[in-house]
């Protein structure tokens, strides 16, 4: 489904090149959800918009169902990202003038879809997400969970092929990170969604079925969720505090 072989990345500033990506590989399957966790300054955001071809990268490939994304025009592009990916950032990103309902339409109001066929998908997404019953309100007059299921929503509504989330649970307390992850949970089981999440938060991540680890721009271990998600935590917590040097994250 999505592909990432032998990505390098650089940035330069002034005269210096910094290597971010150094050669990162690895596959995500239709219907997984797999986040990526790893210590500040790692590369796993500057991996994220490698994938959304937002930056460009010197090196390597990123195939998105066997098509090379990097190869097509802008226009394509901005079409592919439209129909084929959907986007939830941090600090979730919804017009403000806008009702929730109103910002969950934006990508089919963009593809002139038919007012009925994207008003019974965005019922159905908000409905699935708990969030039906505020869908006339404003972003301002809602939580930032709330809020983030909403983005959760507009990210689903052109059935994308793959879900990137950056920090999509960066600016929420633990309750309402735990309903936005359980908005993940829901699209993977109810519509096959594929999701792949950078994220800090061990206890969001203890939920996804594969947590691919970064360090120092490289690929430093993947852990398979195997068991029940509190053995998972364990582990991921354990194996954060080694990459930290013994000061792991505790977010539990
Ligand atoms: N536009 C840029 N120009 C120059 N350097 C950059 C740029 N963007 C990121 N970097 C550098 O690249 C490195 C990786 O950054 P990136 O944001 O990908 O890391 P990250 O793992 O997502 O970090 P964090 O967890 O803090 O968000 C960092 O050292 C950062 O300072």
């Amino acid at each position: 489904m999505l592909e990432v072989q032998n990505l390098h990345k650089s940035y330069v500033v002034g005269k210096d090149t910094y290597e971010v990506l150094k050669g990162v590989d690895f596959t995500i399957h239709k219907g997984e959800f797999v986040a990526v966790m790893g210590p500040s300054g790692s590369g796993k955001t500057t991996l994220l918009n490698c994938i959304s071809c937002f930056i460009p990268y010197e090196k390597g490939k990123v195939l998105l169902n066997g098509k090379k994304l990097a190869q097509l025009k802008e226009e394509k592009m901005a079409e592919i990202r439209n129909q084929e990916l959907g986007f939830v950032f941090q600090d979730f990103m919804l017009l403000d003038g806008l009702t929730v309902f109103e910002n969950v339409c934006i990508p089919q109001v963009i593809e002139d879809a038919p007012y009925e066929k994207m008003e019974k998908k965005a019922k159905k997404l908000l409905k699935m997400f708990g969030i039906w019953e505020i869908a006339d309100k404003y972003p301002a007059e809602i939580s930032g969970g709330q809020k983030q299921r909403t983005a959760v929503a507009r990210a689903l509504m052109n059935d994308p092929l793959l879900i990137l989330a950056d920090e999509p649970t960066g600016n929420l307390d633990s309750r309402s990170s735990e309903a936005v992850i359980e908005a993940f949970l829901a699209a993977q089981r109810n519509l096959d969604a594929t999701i792949f999440m950078v994220t800090h938060d061990s206890f969001s991540a203890s939920y996804c079925d594969r947590v691919i680890v970064m360090k120092d721009g490289k690929i430093y271990k993947e852990l398979i969720r195997t068991g029940d998600r509190r053995t998972f935590l364990d582990e991921l917590l354990t194996e954060l505090k080694i990459i930290n040097g013994g000061d792991g994250d505790e977010d539990e």
